[in-house]
């Protein structure tokens, strides 16, 4: 199944700005009251503002021209009182549009983060961690910023425009319509150019996505590149992708200002119609002086917003642009669906079995051919083969990670699909090649999604590890269950990082405990204790051991041997070494 949000991104059909405005209101909807509450402001200050250059108009031709300054000085009071009342109702639009932006913000990078939760490990593997942290810190920030600065001063431009348009027909329709003619070629202008506009900040946008990519992955293989010496190489692949970032960055810098220059041409002309227009007019005894002063207001207030309206149109097209990148990862479906349990048959079952399961991680190219195998209660199974065989790849069908394109993995005799995350995470424990640890204490990481252990005091944690027969391994961290970790694990060694997995895995007490390569970086005598523990575990507890180092096998009911997508029983140890050393030199 296609992943990758950049490929996603080519394929899917454009969607239009409404639609994905409309989209994104949804996600404000209990903003409900604090919206309207800043639409009444916003329309406050508009409609003052516009009725201002009306009223100096009223003035000039009532009291100036009559030099009753009585009167002027009245209407000058009243005047000043309204652009405050303005100033309020602006100030008080800008807080409520903040804290709506911030609080969106919020909100916004919790669903995605959350559905980032229920994606499937194939959606991690075809896209990078980077990109994924741009979307979710740098994308969501370009919607906040249109709602918490533009939209309100969008809407209040808008109102303040029609307003405007009104009044300038409405004291003479042709001088009106003369004056308005610019604004629809500019309108034209801005329908033609804005899905450009959107496109070049999309791809600027991927491009920083790109560039944090690379940031995380050479931040997280440093050590390899220091080791290596391969400083150039990583540096040559930033530059390029800082280059790109950079020569995108300026595109859609010069898309997102060509607005401001175009609309200052077509303010300046509707001026020059309105003053020649005018002047016209009042030659001929069809318009007074105060009027034309009041209509270039009007003109002023028109066309002064649309240049503004051409930075915050801007603004929406880069809001939009990230709302698309965003909508791709919330539009994701996990290809890992819960389906209706129907099997009736209350029969015993095996643990597990693999029935004509074939397998591959991309299309046409199959890992694993018409598998057939169970796993019984309470035995130990020994997974091995030459590297690249398929081994974990067996065990993450096991543990469903992935679901098989064919056939079907049964656990308990149900299909593993019918269960919920939840109960099969439970019953299964799956110990990787490489454990992750949480930046946090031992304690956290062992505890971690066991919902049994989560409220137990340090006195009955540690019970619980003496019960289990973990005692031995928790004494080789120093300040035991306290002893901090970083999530790269730097402060401890790759094997104490396999014994806290050993550990967390253990205290879930699973039906069916799978280590891969559980014990690669444990010194012999560590490894003698794991495998007592692993004697000790309950009777049901099935154990599934993929293990290079033959000794860890040894006391395996029974072998596997796992070679190009074939699953075979190796019989006795003797066997499986021999197929071993025959595949190995075959691979
Ligand atoms: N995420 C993935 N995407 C695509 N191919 C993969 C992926 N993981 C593994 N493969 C391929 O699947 C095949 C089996 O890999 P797998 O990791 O199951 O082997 P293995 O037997 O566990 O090897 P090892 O002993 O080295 O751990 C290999 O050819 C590998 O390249």
């Amino acid at each position: 199944m296609n992943y990758n949000l950049n490929n996603i991104a080519d394929q899917q059909q454009k969607t239009s700005s409404l639609s994905a405005l409309k989209k994104l209101l949804l996600l404000i909807q209990e903003e409900r009251s604090n919206l309207l509450l800043a639409l009444v402001a916003i329309l406050i200050n508009s409609g003052l503002n516009l009725l201002g250059p009306y009223l100096t108009g009223h003035v000039i031709d009532t009291y100036i021209v009559k030099k009753d300054y009585h009167g002027v000085l009245l209407w000058a009071g009243i005047l000043l009182g309204m652009y405050m009342v303005a100033f309020v109702a602006s100030y008080l639009q800008t807080r409520l549009m903040g804290g709506v932006g911030q609080r969106m913000l919020f909100k916004l990078r919790n669903t995605i983060f959350n559905k980032l939760q229920e994606l499937p490990v194939e959606f991690f593997n075809q896209n990078k961690a980077g990109d994924l942290i741009s979307r979710v810190n740098n994308d969501t920030d370009k919607i906040n910023q249109f709602f918490s600065q533009s939209l309100m001063q969008f809407i209040g431009t808008i109102a303040t425009m029609t307003g405007a348009g009104i009044f300038l027909l409405a004291i003479n329709v042709e001088l009106g319509a003369a004056t308005l003619l610019p604004g629809l070629l500019i309108f034209i202008i801005t329908k033609f150019c804005s899905p450009w506009i959107k496109k070049r900040n999309a791809r600027s946008m991927q491009r920083t996505g790109g560039l944090s990519a690379e940031i995380q992955e050479s931040l997280q293989n440093f050590k390899v590149i220091i080791a290596f010496n391969r400083r150039d190489y990583f540096r040559n692949r930033f530059e390029t992708a800082n280059n790109q970032n950079y020569t995108t960055a300026i595109k859609a810098g010069i898309a997102n200002n060509i607005f401001i220059p175009v609309y200052g041409f077509f303010a300046g002309m509707a001026q020059l119609i309105v003053l020649t227009f005018g002047i016209y007019l009042i030659a001929h005894g069809q318009f007074s002086i105060g009027l034309l002063v009041s209509y270039l207001a009007y003109a002023t207030n028109f066309y002064n917003p649309l240049r503004q309206l051409a930075a915050l149109w801007t603004g929406f097209q880069v809001a939009m642009a990230g709302w698309d990148r965003i909508s791709y990862i919330l539009n994701m479906e996990t290809n890992l669906p819960i389906i209706p349990d129907t099997n009736t048959n209350n029969q015993p079952a095996p643990v597990m079995e693999f029935r004509d399961v074939s397998f591959g991680y991309q299309q046409g190219q199959e890992i694993l051919h018409h598998i057939n195998f169970t796993l019984q209660q309470g035995k130990t199974y020994a997974l091995v083969g030459p590297t690249g065989g398929g081994k974990t790849t067996t065990a993450s069908l096991i543990a469903r990670l992935y679901d098989p394109l064919q056939g079907q993995v049964l656990l308990n005799g149900k299909d593993i699909r019918s269960y919920q995350p939840a109960e099969r995470s439970s019953k299964i424990g799956f110990i990787l090649q490489e454990p992750f640890l949480f930046t946090g204490t031992v304690r956290e990481n062992i505890i971690y999604g066991n919902t049994n252990l989560e409220n137990y005091t340090t006195q009955q944690l540690e019970a619980t590890i003496t019960d289990a027969g973990l005692q031995s391994l928790l004494s080789i961290f120093e300040n035991g269950l306290d002893t901090e970790v970083s999530s790269g694990g730097e402060s401890i060694s790759l094997g104490q990082k396999q014994l806290i997995a050993f550990m967390r895995a253990v205290l879930r007490n699973p039906d069916l405990l799978i280590l891969d390569e559980a014990t690669a970086n444990i010194d012999t005598i560590t490894e003698k204790i794991l495998q007592e523990i692993l004697n000790k575990l309950p009777a049901t507890t099935t154990r599934v051991i993929i293990a290079h180092r033959l000794n860890t096998i040894q006391n395996a009911d029974e072998i596997f041997f796992v070679n190009a997508g074939e699953i075979i029983r190796a019989g006795s140890f003797d066997h499986a070494v021999n197929m071993l050393l025959h595949g190995e030199r075959q691979s």
